[in-house]
């Protein structure tokens, strides 16, 4: 999978090099290309904002930078062409089914807005020759569009073969199957005055698995009732609508 970020403030992007997104590009499964959108300015400071057309408070991301950066990473680099994402609190909720949507494509590229945001000119005409989605990791307005793109780009990263050591290890994680996973626990046994449940230390694969799953039901049900409402009745047995 080909990544490349767009951003005034490319230092932001720096823990992409660490832990398995850092092995994973030294692994070659994913080229991460990290991109300083003033490479594309001409003025002697470098700027890339402009007052909002119509007035109001703030500054707006001039449009001309970004053309010149996707001319020179996109449409002079060749016939392929990048899914857009550019996060904005306006965006699409990113979501673990998003995540793997965006696992599946070859070639992702983000867009990181800041001040007021990106001129919409420069969406449109992007929009006019690739697939763009805003997206938004929550209902709240950061500084920019970088740590947004940090968290995408690691759940992500995540969900590309190879990159995650053990990929069982995907199979029960929170929103895998639209559930929160089960608490987990690791000895001693016992730690100031909390055990761990005996059932985790018996033994019984079976029992295991099924206090794993009531404890997803019940965790599901107490702290995100609406992805329950959402689950296909299909996917509960006779145990688990008795819960
Ligand atoms: N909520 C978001 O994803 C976001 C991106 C930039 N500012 O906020």
């Amino acid at each position: 999978m080909k990544i490349d970020v767009v951003s005034v403030f490319p230092e932001y992007l720096q823990p992409l090099d660490l832990s398995l997104i850092g092995r994973a590009r030294e692994k070659g499964l994913i080229d991460l290309g990290v991109h300083d959108l003033r490479r594309w300015t001409h003025d002697v400071h470098h700027s890339v904002d402009a007052a909002p057309a119509g007035g109001g408070a703030g500054m707006v991301m001039k449009p001309q930078p970004w053309g010149e950066c996707l001319d020179e990473l996109v449409f002079d680099a060749g016939e392929a062409r990048p899914r857009l994402l550019v996060t904005s609190p306006a965006g699409r909720p990113f979501t673990q089914a998003m995540a793997r949507e965006l696992a599946a494509e070859p070639w992702l590229m983000f867009a990181c807005g800041r001040y007021e945001g990106i001129d919409q000119r420069v969406v449109d005409y992007a929009a006019d020759r690739m697939e763009v989605t805003e997206v938004s990791i929550g209902d709240y307005v950061l500084f920019g569009g970088e740590v947004a793109v940090l968290a995408i780009v690691e759940a992500v990263a995540r969900l590309v073969p190879g990159v995650l050591g053990n990929a069982a290890s995907l199979d029960d994680e929170s929103h895998n199957a639209g559930l929160l996973e089960a608490p987990a626990y690791a000895k001693p046994a016992e730690w100031r005055g909390h055990a761990i449940p005996p059932v985790l230390l018996s033994g019984d694969h079976g029992k295991v698995d099924r206090w794993r799953r009531d404890q997803a039901l019940l965790r599901t049900a107490a702290a995100r009732p609406d992805l329950l409402e959402r689950l296909d009745p299909g996917s509960l047995d006779q145990r688990d609508r008795r819960l």
